[in-house]
């Protein structure tokens, strides 16, 4: 019997923990209709990630699979379409632990009705959620990337804007959604639901006006 290049308890406890935390970011709506992946590193080479297709509502420990960090499938099955955005940044960084995507309302909105390369999220207290931020006095930049359905394309942009100190704790791709990615995934649920909030109150100021 071949030997699995991971550890099957890291494998079982990263499951566990992205079945959960796809469940509740399907409960706050930002995972409607199958959409969304998650992943959480399991060594040097390798991540658990999302099956393709997978209702997020109803996401179990069976529909977590594993890859390598060129996106290729450990065993059976299809991974995320989005594999590749996930596994850029592990590769490029070891000190990131997990990574999540969403596709809320405020993101779709925000990056179709507006039509910047970026979205500034300024002077709120909930920005210091996010790793490095202390102070409402801060400004956040998130990059918007045109949508493709070329993953490689848009990961390779993606690393692009990374080696330029373009993009520090997320990035939105237009009419899409948001990726985020930290340390473990606590850091990168905390994250997400900050970002998230904030998008979905910058979306009412300007419907405000
Ligand atoms: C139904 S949403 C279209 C695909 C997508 O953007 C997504 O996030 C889910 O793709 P996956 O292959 O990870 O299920
Ligand atoms: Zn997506």
């Amino acid at each position: 019997m071949t030997e699995r290049p991971y550890s099957t308890s890291a494998y079982r406890e990263a499951a566990r923990t992205l079945a959960a935390t796809g469940r509740r970011l399907y409960r706050h709506g930002w995972s409607p209709a199958t959409s969304s992946n998650y992943s959480q590193r399991l060594n040097a080479g390798h991540a658990a990630i999302t099956r393709s297709g997978r209702d997020k509502g109803l996401l179990q420990e069976t529909d977590i699979m594993v890859v390598d960090l060129d996106g290729r499938p450990v065993g059976d099955g299809k991974p995320s379409a989005e594999t590749l955005l996930h596994t850029g940044l592990y590769r490029r960084d070891p000190a990131i632990g997990a990574v999540l995507h969403t596709h809320s309302h405020a993101a779709t909105v925000l990056t179709m009705h507006w039509p910047a390369d970026h979205v500034t999220l300024e002077g709120y207290e909930l920005l210091k959620a996010l790793d490095g931020i202390d102070t409402h006095e801060s400004r956040l930049t998130i990059p918007v990337f045109d949508n493709s359905q070329d993953i490689a394309a848009l990961a390779a942009d993606v690393d692009r804007q990374l080696d330029a100190g373009r993009i520090t704790h997320a990035y939105l791709i237009r009419g899409h959604g948001l990726y985020t990615w930290a340390a473990d995934m606590p850091a990168c649920y905390r994250q997400l639901e900050a970002l998230e909030t904030l998008l979905a109150v910058e979306l009412d100021r300007r419907r405000l006006g």
